[in-house]
């Protein structure tokens, strides 16, 4: 994975003091519609394109209560900024509610109280910002390589008034858990992943970052059964315990969202280069 550097160098954590979430509620279509051009020059999308489906209001306010205003106004980011910055398609803004927002946010009920949790490839946000968002006693910490994803992460850690609990992370998540470029390495109880890798690498790079007993909690469609019997021999050999598939979010969302989890059981360290040690603070191995 290479680093897109159209921005700054790695970043530490958002700092200043965030103005808030933007007023606009879930479902109100008098938010400002100002046509914007996207970059390939279409009309983007409105705020309105965010707007809560009233069907979907029940299940978003059991998963956010009362931070439902804050989701609402991440949902509207996602769908201008994030769709005009090119981190979410196009067709994906009115169905943000529903295959991005609650899909995550029901990942929250296998997060215990007070945990320090770890996203690996936040991409737009999804799921770490989402969890801090509905679950503010969480700390998180977003990883993600892209300098273009990691400066749209700050900025809507910032607007959404969550720098006290959201870190963003520039890296990859091997960089992450083995500290580079003098940064400490990271570690957490949940490390947090969606549409990231199949399961062995997911494993590879995540597990390094849970403390002994933490979880992976790797959201994952259809496949998760299929990936475990393909997968779960690596896993155990990365130290982690046989893979769960659970079901979050039942009688909630439709379809529950399904999450593979994976406690770390063993610290198994990383593997040694070929050819010898690896010198403190050399870039790690491309895998
Ligand atoms: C398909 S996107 C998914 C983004 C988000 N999790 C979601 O569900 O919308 C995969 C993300 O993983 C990031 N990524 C790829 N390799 C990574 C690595 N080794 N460590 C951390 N992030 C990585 C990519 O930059 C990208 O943002």
């Amino acid at each position: 994975m290479t680093h897109d550097d159209t921005t700054a160098d790695a970043v530490t954590g958002p700092g200043g003091t965030p103005p808030g979430p933007s007023a606009v509620r879930a479902g109100d279509p008098s938010a400002d519609t100002n046509p914007v051009r996207d970059a390939s020059g279409g009309e983007a999308p409105s705020p309105v394109d965010a707007a809560l489906p009233p069907e979907l209001a029940p299940a978003a306010l059991s998963l956010f209560g009362d931070r439902l205003d804050v989701a609402a106004a991440y949902a509207e980011l996602l769908a201008t900024d994030g769709v005009v910055r090119g981190l979410i398609g196009p067709r994906e803004a009115p169905r943000i509610w529903d295959r991005h927002l609650l899909n995550c946010a029901a990942v929250a009920e296998r997060i215990p109280a007070d945990a320090t949790v770890l996203d690996v490839g936040s991409g737009a946000g999804l799921p770490g910002l989402v969890l801090a968002i509905a679950r503010p006693d969480l700390t998180v910490t977003l990883i993600e390589p892209l300098a273009r994803r990691t400066s749209f992460l700050i900025e809507v850690v910032e607007r959404l008034g969550l720098t006290r609990s959201v870190r963003v992370f520039r890296g990859r998540a091997d960089e992450a858990a083995s500290g580079s470029s003098g940064r400490e390495p990271i570690s957490g109880e949940i490390v947090t992943a969606r549409a990231v890798a199949p399961l062995d690498r997911l494993a590879a790079w995540s597990l390094p970052l849970a403390v002994r007993g933490g979880r992976l909690l790797a959201l994952k469609g259809a496949s998760a059964a299929e990936e475990i019997s393909e997968h779960a021999e690596v896993v155990a050999r990365l130290g982690g315990g046989e893979p769960a598939v659970h079901l979050c979010g039942v009688g909630v969302i439709d379809p529950p969202t399904t999450v593979v989890e994976i406690v770390r059981e063993r610290m198994v360290g990383p593997p040694r280069p070929a050819g010898g040690k690896r010198s403190h603070g050399a870039r790690p191995r491309r895998r």
